[in-house]
């Protein structure tokens, strides 16, 4: 786990327990403790729940427990399976986001959807951090970057892949936590984000039966297994 501590300790939110599990697995670290956040072991794995909202608050609690023990964390990534972009990335494969974007985060209109940025509330694109990226470039050289998207509704229909493909036209994926986890990441500075995503389906019309989310796990798993080895 030597390149992830080079942020000194970090946190890995992942959806559900299935892909906390296999994180765990690939680093090497099997079971962990149910004190290893106050306990302040280097690398904590956490299940938020799936959403925005979850991974938000459960990064927070984490982020602040360790902040109260003196044990911050210097990294925070989110992780877990993911829709993919036909022709971008492939089912089984792997991204890295160059950013995380709340892409359902604005207003509708006659006019069609506008963004917060748009309408002058915030930012829906938050990036990963440059040092991070680096590091997970060079440990997964395999790996597509680009954005992924963070949506509260897994995209459908047809219709739905089409309108988020032509506001996002170079993301690579769709999940449901990261831009989550960016929002209570940043909230302590100095505290570096990234978010890896394997594939499980690809986004578009709903077709539970095409989900390879075995295949999306074990490369889950060997993602990092490959992080831990560097
Ligand atoms: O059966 C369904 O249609 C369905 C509806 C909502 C959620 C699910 C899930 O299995 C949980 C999604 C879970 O996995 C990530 N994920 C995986 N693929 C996608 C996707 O195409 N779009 C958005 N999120 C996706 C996500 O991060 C959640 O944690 C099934």
């Amino acid at each position: 786990m030597s390149g992830l501590l080079e942020f000194e300790r970090a946190l890995i939110v992942t959806a559900v327990d299935v892909e906390r599990a296999e994180v765990l697995e690939g680093l090497g670290i099997g079971e962990q403790a149910s004190d290893a956040l106050e306990a302040g072991a280097p690398v904590v794995v956490v299940a938020c729940g799936v959403g925005p909202a979850a991974a938000a608050a459960v990064t927070a609690r984490c982020m602040s427990a360790a902040a109260a023990a003196h044990k911050p964390f210097g990294v925070v990534l989110s992780a877990g399976i993911a829709g993919g972009f036909a022709g971008r990335v492939e089912i089984g494969g792997l991204v890295v986001a160059t950013e995380s974007v709340a892409a359902d985060l604005g207003a509708e209109g006659e006019d069609g959807f506008q963004s917060v940025d748009e309408l002058g509330f915030g930012t829906a694109r938050l990036d990963a951090d440059a040092d991070v990226l680096r590091l997970l470039r060079i440990a997964l050289p395999e790996a597509v970057g680009g954005p992924v998207l963070t949506v509260s509704t897994v995209t459908g229909t047809a219709r739905s892949k089409e309108l988020v493909e032509k506001r996002h036209p170079d993301a690579v994926a769709e999940a449901m936590e990261g831009f989550g986890v960016a929002t209570a990441a940043r909230l302590w500075s100095g505290t570096a984000f990234g978010e890896i995503r394997t594939i499980s389906n690809a986004v578009g019309p709903r077709d539970r039966a095409a989900w390879r989310i075995p295949q999306a796990l074990a490369t889950l798993r060997e993602a990092f297994q490959a992080l831990g080895e560097r």
